[in-house]
């Protein structure tokens, strides 16, 4: 298929140098001294003043909502959870719709009910689609392949790539639940760590990974024969084909594949740019495009702090602790450095707090996520590397502790959109919360706002009665 069509568009993109995006989502390099998830107060960071704590019950935050919630969602029309299909009727293998119901899932939503019969019809097609953070793409394209797959055939005939470690364990455990009725089909992850022996061939029927793994699996490596390959999916899909992101690495794993080979693009952003260049590579796509306005999810309220400085900032991020009980948060930062600095701060006082950035050992990264998603540490704190994918229900608050620019300071929207979306997933309610501490990042959350028209009100944290409000 699009092979040549894929490098042509590549190579005019190069040659054009034309930047297509800014996202910095590079699987990083493991360094030995990576810092561990149990935090220990930094002795050469400069001390924040004592909080005055707050010595009354706080209100609980009713984010984490019901599955009632859901069921009026989806009869919504409006809703990206709506449709007005059954799984029964998208026509699914049995064994496959025992999964989904044995995962919980009553009813498609709407990316499933739009997806899944163009993902699933004779002869295959290709997809690019996009649907809002939390409404269920994993799901969709994890069914698409579990459908195409031959489970009597040992090898390798789906391919699916992740742009991080943590995302491509997360989309295997969904794809080994949801098959967990096809008892002879097989699962590998190509992740740095997977280590095989040489000369062996893989007979898992089913590949998920990240891009520099699955790449020498395939050519250098050869456990993976790529002809054999009918679907290819790219989840995040923006990030692995844009030009800071993986993109060379999926163009060459792309150029191996058979020509007929089924490509599935999905994410819940597309710059304009990289919509476009999609549609360059992908030969004959389907397309499933949101309006701008549609982007963001009205269950996600947005909010920001007006603060002077970091140590403002983290006063304000405090006085929202005291104010209402938070089930978890995940807490955004730029810099591995203020996130290690914020990490310990929030320690000290009292806080359960796990760290996760990009120069930790893959597998201590993967641990820290396990015991978040296990409710063990309350507050995540972190950096780019956990703004897309990570699907933790109990997220009810998001902050921006810096908000998400790219390398040229200007506002990273495509970032912002996936941060936020850590919380208010599949129909739960949720708090994004943006520090502001310059008339600069004043000004981002400005050029954020207009970009999406969308407002995004002031919070004034010295002021308990008002958060409390912004929790009913
Ligand atoms: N039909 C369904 N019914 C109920 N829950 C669902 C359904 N589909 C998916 N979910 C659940 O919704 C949550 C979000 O789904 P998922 O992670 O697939 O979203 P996503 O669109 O891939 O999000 P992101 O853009 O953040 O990657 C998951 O916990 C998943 O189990």
């Amino acid at each position: 298929m699009a092979t040549d069509s894929w490098a042509l568009a590549v190579d005019e993109q190069e040659a054009a140098a034309e930047s297509l995006s800014t996202l910095q989502l590079k699987e990083e390099k493991a360094k030995p001294d990576a810092n561990g998830a149990v935090l220990k107060a930094d002795d050469n960071v400069e001390r924040t003043e004592d909080e005055e704590k707050e010595d009354r019950a706080a209100p609980s935050l009713n984010l984490v909502d019901t599955t009632n919630q859901v069921e009026v969602l989806q009869r919504d029309p409006n809703s990206p959870l709506y449709s007005v299909k059954s799984f029964e009727e998208l026509h699914l293998k049995p064994q496959l719709l025992q999964g989904v119901y044995a995962m919980g899932f009553n009813r498609p939503s709407k990316i499933q009910e739009n997806a899944l019969p163009m993902m699933l019809a004779e002869p295959p097609q290709n997809l690019i689609a996009q649907s809002q953070s939390g409404t269920g793409k994993t799901a969709a394209f994890v069914l698409a392949m579990l459908s195409r797959v031959e489970p009597g055939n040992k090898y390798p005939q789906c391919l699916c790539l992740s742009p991080t470690y943590e995302l491509a364990l997360q989309t295997g455990k969904v794809i080994e639940q949801m098959g967990k009725f096809y008892p002879e089909l097989k699962l590998a992850y190509a992740v740095r760590g997977n280590k095989l022996e040489r000369g062996q061939k893989i007979s898992e029927q089913i590949v998920i990974g990240t891009p520099g793994t699955v790449l020498d699996w395939c050519s250098k490596l050869k456990f993976i024969d790529p002809k054999k390959i009918k679907v290819f999916v790219l989840d995040e899909a923006d990030v692995m084909i844009a030009t800071q992101g993986h993109q060379d690495q999926s163009i060459r794993i792309q150029r191996m594949l058979p020509r007929d080979c089924q490509m599935l693009l999905f994410s819940a952003t597309f710059e304009d740019s990289v919509w476009k260049f999609a549609q360059k590579v992908v030969p004959d796509p389907n397309i499933i495009k949101l309006k701008r306005e549609e982007e963001t999810l009205d269950t996600i309220k947005q909010y920001y702090v007006l603060c002077n400085s970091r140590d403002e900032k983290f006063r304000a991020l405090c006085n929202i602790y005291g104010a209402i009980t938070i089930a978890q948060a995940m807490v955004f930062c730029h810099t591995r450095k203020t996130a290690g600095w914020l990490a310990a701060e929030l320690s000290k006082e009292g806080h359960q707090v796990a760290l996760l950035s990009g120069e930790m050992m893959v597998e201590q990264r993967a641990a820290v996520i396990e015991r978040f998603r296990e409710g063990k540490e309350k507050v995540l704190v972190t950096t780019n590397v956990c703004a897309r994918g990570i699907d933790v229900e109990q997220v009810s608050v998001v902050i921006n502790f810096d908000l998400p620019v790219d390398k040229d300071g200007n506002p990273d929207n495509e970032t912002y959109l996936h941060r936020i979306g850590r919380t208010g997933r599949f129909g739960k309610r949720g708090l994004a919360i943006n520090m502001v501490d310059s008339k600069h990042s004043m000004n981002i959350l400005n050029r954020i706002q207009e970009h999406f028209s969308k407002k995004i009100n002031r919070l004034d944290t010295d002021d308990l009665d008002e958060i409390e409000k912004i929790t009913n």
